[in-house]
């Protein structure tokens, strides 16, 4: 594991752009995981703009969410595709054919979550995979528990997860009580992955994302089995880390 620390959001997410505009210009039909969450809000802003100066091409790559609410059409605002598109797809020249989201407003639930599954199987793969983390220590939507799904599947969100999610809705109510989500072995099959953590109250997640154990009670634990994962973090969510916590291997980066 790789944690590097920035100083706040901005500088964050401007290494998080450059991660993927990299990724992309050594690979340029790259197959990008993406995140929602308000995280990586200012990385799609920064690959935006330079897609603008002509930094960065997205014509060959192909994108897979995460995730998505169950009940909610495409066009509804607090969708993911609405997010996606609204934020960052409508403002690129990503292909529509290579966006791949889970389809909320699916009659069948389970075949969706199989047909997902199956269309990374199809394009080989992801690259890059990038995480955020819910302040449980979710990825994705899976949540702490006994047991984690393995595959794309439909998950309870927790009532942690729907008040946290809730400053997006109305009101608490009005969040879906239901998501689909990549599961755990979606998500560690990417060839590289990168979380993004903001501020204070990330950093006890993160203390026990990278804390050298793993548990089903911390999802995002278990990414410090992958061979090839960055932590980028700015320094609030970085606060709570131990040093003497960390797996030997693990290389801690500060940059000023
Ligand atoms: N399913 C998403 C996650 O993928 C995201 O990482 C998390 C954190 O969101 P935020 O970045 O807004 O804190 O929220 C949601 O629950």
């Amino acid at each position: 594991m790789r944690i590097i620390v920035e100083k706040d959001y901005q500088a964050m997410s401007k290494k998080a752009a450059l991660m993927v505009a990299s990724q992309i210009t050594l690979k340029t039909d790259s197959n990008l995981g993406l995140a929602t969450g308000a995280t990586p809000l200012a990385m799609y802003e920064k690959l935006i703009e330079m897609y603008k100066q002509n930094e960065v091409d997205f014509s060959e790559v192909q994108s897979f969410n995460l995730d998505e609410y169950c009940g909610l059409k495409a066009e509804h605002p607090n969708s993911y595709h609405y997010y996606m598109y609204d934020n960052f797809f409508n403002k690129i020249n990503i292909k529509k054919e290579n966006i791949h989201i889970p389809d909320g407003s699916a009659e069948d639930f389970n075949k969706e979550c199989r047909d997902y599954e199956e269309s990374i199987k199809k394009e080989r793969g992801i690259d890059l995979q990038i995480l955020g983390i819910g302040s449980n220590g979710h990825i994705g939507f899976n949540e702490p528990a006994e047991s984690l799904n393995v595959a794309t599947e439909v998950v309870d969100l927790t009532e942690e997860t729907i008040a946290a999610n809730s400053r997006y809705f109305d009101s608490k109510e009005e969040v879906p009580k239901k998501a689909i989500s990549m599961g755990m072995a979606t998500i560690l099959k990417a060839d590289r992955i990168v979380l993004l953590a903001s501020g204070k109250n990330k950093a006890e997640a993160i203390k026990d994302t990278v804390s050298g154990k793993i548990s089903t009670k911390v999802p995002a634990s278990l990414l410090q089995t992958h061979p090839e994962i960055t932590v980028l973090l700015d320094q609030e969510a970085a606060s709570l880390i131990s040093k003497e916590e960390l797996s030997a291997d693990c290389h801690f980066i500060i940059c000023d």
